[in-house]
Parts: C-alpha cells; structure tokens; sequence
C-alpha cells in the first residue's frame, strides 16, 4: 500500500507559513488535503483561518488541531493519535499538510513518524521551511521578536535559552525546501543574497525558492519524496554551531524592484525516441543540476518499446518506470519542466534533446 505524504511546514511566527497554507488549499487542483495544526492556546488564530476558508480541498473536518503545544513533547498522548485517527477514515486524504508552531523543532516531528502505529502508513514528504526574508535579511529571524518571546514563555516545554540564530539554523538542517517569502519587502540584491546564502547552509540539494504571500505552486511544494524520517541524516539539531555574522546592509531596505524571479515558470520540451533510458535518466539529473530545475516529469519514447516510460525528476532524484503502452498515442518523448521564473529554456530544451 502507498503511504500517504506529508509535508511538514516549519518556520517562525510571522514568517508566512498559514499563508503558504492557504494558497495551496485555495489551489489545490482536487488533491484532498487533511491538515495538522499545532497552536500555542489562544496567541494563534490560524486553525479559524484555515478552517473558515471554505474550500473544497478542505472541509472542516479535515482540519486537525494539536492543541497543547510543542508537538515534540507531546507525540505520544497527541500527535500519534490524531494521526491515528485521521488515517483510519474511510475517505483518506490524498496529501497530509502539518503546520508547525514556531518555536518548536521539526525534527523530533519528524522522527514520530518512524512510530510504528503510523510508520507504514505515512511518510514525510518534505520539510518546508518558510523564513521571513525581511527579517532573516536584517538578522532578527523574526518580525516580531515581543510576540516570539510571548510565544516561548507560553509553554514550558520549549527551552527558554536558545538564541533564534541557533533554532534558526535547526530549522534550516530540518529543511527539504527553504522558501524566502516577503520578498516583495527585499530588494533584488537583497533577496539574491539570501538565497546564495541559505543555499549555502542548507543540506546538499535542497532548493531555495523566493516567493512572497506564500504563492508556491502545488507541483513544487508536494511531492518533494524525501521520506524524511527514513534520511536524518545531516538534520539533527544542534550538531552545527558554526557561528556567522549577518552583514546587514542596514541603508538598504525598502527598495522595490521587479520581483519577476518570484514567479514559477512551466513548459514542455518534447524529443525524439531515446535509446538508452539509463543514460537520458543522467542526461536529465545533470540537465536538473546545471539550470536549477525544481520538478521535471514526463513520458519517454523509448527504442523498441512499445510501452511508455514515466519519468519523474526531484532535485536531482531521477524515477522511471514503465506506466503503459502508447497505443494509439503518438510515440513522442515530452517532459514538463517546472522552475523558478527566468529558466534558461533554448538551453534546457537542447540539453534534453541531445
Ligand atoms: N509583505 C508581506 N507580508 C506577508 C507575506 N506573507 C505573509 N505576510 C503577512 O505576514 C503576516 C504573518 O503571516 P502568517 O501566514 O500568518 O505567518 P505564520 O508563519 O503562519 O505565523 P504564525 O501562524 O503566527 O506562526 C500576515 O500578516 C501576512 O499577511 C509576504 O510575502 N509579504
């Protein structure tokens, strides 16, 4: 049986994450999708926002709540069994969204979903992580530090001590995907600064994407297949207290560029039959690295086959496997390229067409 996917979305109070949320069940293209909240009492209203959005994609029964904080603490009494409960439903959804309180960690979250009552049943996903690049940028982490220190002192589960920079930087390890939103308040240097930047922190091959209001396409934000629980490696917290300085280019705020590098971009190249589908599978990783592609998938013609090959590409994972026979369709090879706007197209269709 498939495990059902979940992505857990992390980050910091304010930094975007019940917007990110919201622009996905509004655009959920008829994925259902179950949600999983961690609130901290009565500071958080997202559980109403969400659970007034309306959607098909999200009735309110679909709507989790975890109430009593720090979901790290708490997995056994609260987390497990709201899983539990939700998985057992006749109607499972089809993706599992779980939104994290800001101050606690992902990565004992992570680890619960090696427990067996869930372990066969579901799989992280992905860990997204949401910065809120205004901040990061200026080195306060967060855009309201009262409200953060209001949140902590709520609940005596979370450590009182540690400096943000260093839950900062967990967060940053936990991550499968980095998403710099608000940059509508960055500057373009500015917010290409904190890409490089995060890129450079971050675990190998994942990808920084810049956005603002959290308008990530679904196809970018799901389906990321990192099976997290089972790949901790390099995530643990704690284990990198490299200390950086954030140079903060304090007169350089408030600048309003063109932001057409937040947008995402899709299009198709289509190629003749291939030959070999082990080399073309190097062929697209290498194409994936070289541009920065996000998502490619698509069908493949291959010599002598009369079955066509599903190609699905994450980072720089390449997946294939032969779905059907191309019948009456016409043998063509087209693979669907999904990134971050201003790809390199004539570039990538030549590559992918050698
Ligand atoms: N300027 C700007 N504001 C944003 C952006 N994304 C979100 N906001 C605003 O920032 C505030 C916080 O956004 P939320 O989505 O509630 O953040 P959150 O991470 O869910 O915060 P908590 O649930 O409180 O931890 C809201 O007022 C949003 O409207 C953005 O890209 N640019």
């Amino acid at each position: 049986m498939k495990k059902i996917p979940a992505t857990v979305v992390t980050g910091f109070l304010g930094a975007g994450k019940t917007t990110l949320i919201r622009h996905l069940l509004d655009n959920a293209n008829g994925r259902r999708i179950a949600l999983i909240i961690n609130e901290f009492g009565d500071l958080g209203v997202d559980g109403d926002i969400l659970k007034g959005c309306g959607d098909d994609a999200c009735s309110d029964d679909d709507v989790f709540e975890l109430s009593n904080g720090c979901i790290c603490c708490t997995v056994a009494e609260d987390f497990i069994p709201t899983m539990e409960r939700l998985l057992d439903r006749p109607d499972a959804p089809d993706h599992i969204v779980i939104e994290t309180s800001g101050l606690a960690l992902p990565q004992p979250l992570v680890r619960a979903f090696q427990w067996p009552q869930i372990s066969t049943r579901v799989t992280v996903d992905g860990v997204v992580t949401v910065v809120d690049g205004k901040a990061v940028a200026e080195g306060r982490f967060a855009a309201n530090l009262d409200a953060v220190e209001a949140q902590r002192k709520a609940d005596e589960n979370l450590d009182h001590e540690t400096p943000l920079s260093e839950l900062f930087e967990d967060q940053i390890a936990a991550a499968d995907m980095i998403v710099v939103n608000k940059t509508d308040l960055l500057g373009e240097d500015e917010a290409e600064a904190l890409v490089a930047k995060l890129s450079a922190e971050a675990r190998p091959g994942v990808h920084v994407v810049r956005t603002s209001m959290g308008q990530l396409p679904g196809e970018v934000l799901l389906g990321i297949g990192a099976e997290a629980e089972a790949n901790m490696e390099g995530r643990d917290e704690g284990h990198h207290h490299h200390h950086h300085h954030d140079d903060d280019d304090q007169d350089d705020h408030d600048h309003h560029h063109d932001h057409g590098h937040d947008e995402f971009e899709t299009f198709v190249v289509e190629r003749t039959e291939v030959a070999d589908p082990a080399a073309f599978s190097s062929q697209v990783a290498e194409v994936i690295r070289a541009h920065d592609i996000l998502r490619l998938k698509g069908f493949v013609a291959v010599s002598g086959k009369p079955m066509r090959l599903t190609l699905q590409a994450v980072g720089p994972r390449v997946d294939t496997y032969y779905d059907q026979p191309f019948g009456e369709a016409p043998r063509t090879t087209r693979l669907v390229v999904i990134g971050q706007a201003g790809l390199d197209r004539a570039a990538i269709a030549q590559a992918l067409s050698a």
